[in-house]
């Protein structure tokens, strides 16, 4: 027998294991996430399609007996103003709601957001490992076990594996046999939009691969949304999204979609047209160095990173005022925070 640690009258902090402080860090830092005043406010904007699916949600994450949900909605039709009111809700109350999401980009619109494969320390490479590199006892498996509510956007990007990895996980830590450990998981997604990214993939093994393709899909409770609140002026322009999503729009002989005349900025010249497409998306750039927040909802998606950088010269040669550089850098100034800030530094 040895003698006890109290005979040693070491002072209390000492005794706290760096295990452990980490872990009270991990849920300290998830409880002290900002919930923007807006995002508290939107739970009362619901459309009756959000609303139905937000009082699901709550309900599952009280009940004793509790599921997780997909909520399937295309482009536009409010699904992460659903996630910020689900999540603002919550961490109102004290309780922990995790945020990920599949891309880097997904999480900087979801307050305290993360990307999946990072939260939950599951590998990119399958090839390499299919397990979840979490520690059963750590700070991250505590802050799961804490939670009310996991939230995982664009899971329609993600492999079936990795959904099956992050089941694994939680049916372990959980100790239940239940899909996800029991734990209430809300996926969501638009499966119209980009499917999972496999280099020189097969569209059918692309398929294959998807969560639609996984025995979990089934298990979820589906949650529809219809409603496009981002074109809620223009139903014309919405419902030809949706035709063109789910491959309901016709074709012509070279299997190309015709688009409306007024959708279409016709070709003079390269400068001729460029010129015509930045006005249209950019009419008053006086407007926009005044005011920031007019310019928020405008963007110009290219498919090429070329088309990106000459648009942004001469975006920036025509803005008014003064030219600053701004220098970024893709590492944290203490090494220590790389980690925490990877999402961001690399996207
Ligand atoms: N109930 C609502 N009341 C007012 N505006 C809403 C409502 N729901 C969504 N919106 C607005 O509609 C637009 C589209 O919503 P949101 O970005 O949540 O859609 P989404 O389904 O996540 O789209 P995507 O799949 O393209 O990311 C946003 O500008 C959002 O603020």
């Amino acid at each position: 027998m040895g003698t006890s640690i109290v005979a040693y009258q070491l002072p209390l902090d000492d005794l706290v294991s760096v295990d452990q402080v980490h872990l009270t860090k991990e849920i300290e830092a998830e409880r002290n996430i900002d919930i923007p005043p807006e995002n508290l406010l939107m739970s009362l904007k619901l459309n009756s399609q959000q609303k139905y699916a937000y009082n699901k949600i709550l309900e599952a994450c009280f009940a004793s007996h509790r599921h997780s949900f997909f909520i399937d909605g295309p482009g536009g039709t409010g699904k992460t103003f659903l996630y910020r009111s689900l999540l603002a809700t919550l961490r109102l109350q004290g309780y922990i709601a995790i945020a990920v999401a599949t891309s880097g980009i997904a999480t900087s619109i979801l307050p305290g957001g993360r990307t999946a494969h990072l939260r939950f320390k599951i590998s990119l490479d399958f090839s390499k490992n299919r397990t979840c590199q979490l520690n059963k006892q750590g700070s991250v498996a505590k802050l799961l076990l804490e939670s009310k509510l996991i939230l995982w956007d664009e899971a329609s990007m993600t492999k079936r594996e990795t959904i099956k990895t992050f089941d694994d996980l939680l049916r372990d830590m959980m100790e239940s046999e239940l899909p996800f450990g029991a734990k209430v998981i809300v996926f969501g997604g638009d499966f119209r939009q980009i499917l999972p990214v496999i280099e020189q993939a097969t569209k059918e093994v692309l398929l294959q691969s998807c969560f639609l393709n996984s025995p979990l899909w089934y298990k979820l409770h589906k949650l529809k949304l219809t409603e496009n609140m981002r074109t809620i002026l223009d139903p014309q322009f919405s419902e030809f999204l949706l035709r063109v999503g789910e491959g309901r729009e016709p074709v012509n002989l070279n299997s190309k979609i015709t688009l409306f005349r007024d959708l279409v900025i016709p070709y003079y010249d390269k400068e001729e047209s460029l010129n015509r497409l930045l006005h249209s998306v950019f009419p008053d750039l006086t407007l926009y160095s005044q005011d920031p927040y007019s310019m928020i909802n405008r963007c110009i998606l290219t498919p090429k990173n070329n088309s990106v950088d000459e648009l942004n010269d001469i975006m920036i040669r025509r803005f008014p005022g003064e030219l600053h550089t701004y220098i970024s850098s893709d590492k944290a100034i203490d090494q220590r925070h790389q980690d925490d800030y990877k999402d961001f530094l690399n996207s």
